[in-house]
């Protein structure tokens, strides 16, 4: 019997503002996996070492350069990992996947969380392990250890989150480097490792509301910027000054983008930032100018902005102007070097999708 389906996940942008590792929004620009399942295309898939045949649309960001493997690739290294945990070695034979993938690599758009949510989902479908959301939320953190983007990918809409503490034996689980989770490329060999199980409820969010009249413009540089890089610069530790700084404006703001009509009087200022975006400026050329360059007296409509992410992506929430805005912080990028492209996005209020067909 064939089996065919659907798995789509929406791109994200974290922390808006103030809030570093804990908000995040789902962004109408969905990674999509077509699978099928044909045990009569078995030598199709022979020359994977787990029978799966993986393509990307030539569209697709990332075309040139992600590995197709299914050893080596994102998405299904980790499908590979949930199913591995639960005694499932390899794609059944004959399983092919499409990848059309619209989300920038790099940019702080939450392409690698996309990437691991649509994997755990793959591994939930094809293993048929019936996890809730909830429980894929937990093998997901197992492998990007930040909530934020994966909750606002996997749940949809308006998020906040955090880990919750683990017990000492759950440690050990969480702390397992995460070459032992996710396969490494083999060259053919499986190793037989069987990954421990997640613990279970290890991210915890909800969703607030969101007014729907508030959109989301992303301004995205062309230059690639890894998570990992970026997250490198941050310090160790905080003064309570900065901190409380943050916890006010997060307070404020989480209520704020709920309020009909939008406040920017309110939201611009609770957008402020002095966790991360103050360190991340060595990174992105032009980042000081632009955060102060365009404000609500300015560009009328702009109700705030910040770095989506970890960058260098720009993300102004916004009400109306949204061409000028975007077409002004593209100027001051301009004037430091960088192009940019932009796009104007709704929210993807459901998350994470599986459709059969
Ligand atoms: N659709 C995808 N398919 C395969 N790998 C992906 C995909 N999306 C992201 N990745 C991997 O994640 C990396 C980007 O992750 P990261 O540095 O966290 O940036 P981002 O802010 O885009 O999430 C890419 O270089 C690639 O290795
Ligand atoms: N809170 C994280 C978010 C990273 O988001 P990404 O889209 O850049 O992967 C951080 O700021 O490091």
């Amino acid at each position: 019997m064939v089996r065919s389906f659907v798995v789509k996940v929406p791109a994200s942008s974290a922390n808006i503002g103030p809030g570093y590792d804990v908000l995040g929004v789902g962004l109408a620009l969905f990674l999509e996996l077509n699978v099928s399942i044909d045990p009569t295309q078995a030598h199709l898939t022979k020359d994977d070492p787990n029978n799966c045949l993986l393509s990307y649309s030539e569209d697709s960001e990332g075309f040139d350069s992600v590995p197709l493997r299914s050893d080596a690739n994102l998405i299904t290294r980790t499908a590979l990992y949930v199913m591995r945990c639960n005694n499932i070695r390899a794609f059944p034979s004959g399983t092919k996947i499409h990848v059309t993938n619209p989300i920038p690599l790099g940019r702080g758009l939450g392409s690698s969380g996309a990437a691991v949510v649509a994997g755990v989902m793959l591994g939930n479908e094809i293993g048929q392990l019936g996890f809730s959301k909830q429980r894929m939320l937990d093998y997901c953190l197992m492998i990007e250890r930040h909530p934020d983007n994966i909750t606002a990918a996997m749940m949809g809409g308006f998020c906040g989150s955090f880990l919750r503490d683990l017990t000492p034996q759950e440690l050990e689980r969480r702390e397992i480097p995460l070459a032992e989770v996710l396969p490494e490329p083999t060259g053919g060999e499986d190793t037989g490792l069987v990954p421990p199980l997640p613990p279970t409820d290890i991210g915890r969010h909800v969703k607030y509301n969101w007014n729907p009249k508030i959109k989301c413009i992303a301004i995205i540089p062309q230059f690639e910027l890894s998570t990992a890089d970026s997250r490198g610069v941050l310090p160790k530790a905080y003064t309570t000054q900065d901190l409380v700084f943050n916890l006010q404006r997060l307070a404020v703001l989480t209520n704020a983008l709920t309020l009909d009509p939008p406040n920017a009087n309110l939201i611009y200022p609770a957008m402020q930032d002095r966790v991360h975006q103050p360190y991340r400026k060595i990174l992105i050329p032009g980042l000081t100018d632009i955060l102060q360059s365009v404000t609500p007296s300015t560009y009328p409509g702009l109700l705030g902005i910040c770095l989506s992410g970890a960058g260098p992506t720009i993300l102004a929430l916004a009400t109306e102007n949204f061409e000028d805005i975007a077409q002004e912080i593209i100027n001051t990028f301009d004037r430091n070097n960088v192009e940019c492209t932009w796009k104007l996005l709704e929210l993807a209020h459901d998350g994470a999708t599986v459709e059969q067909y």
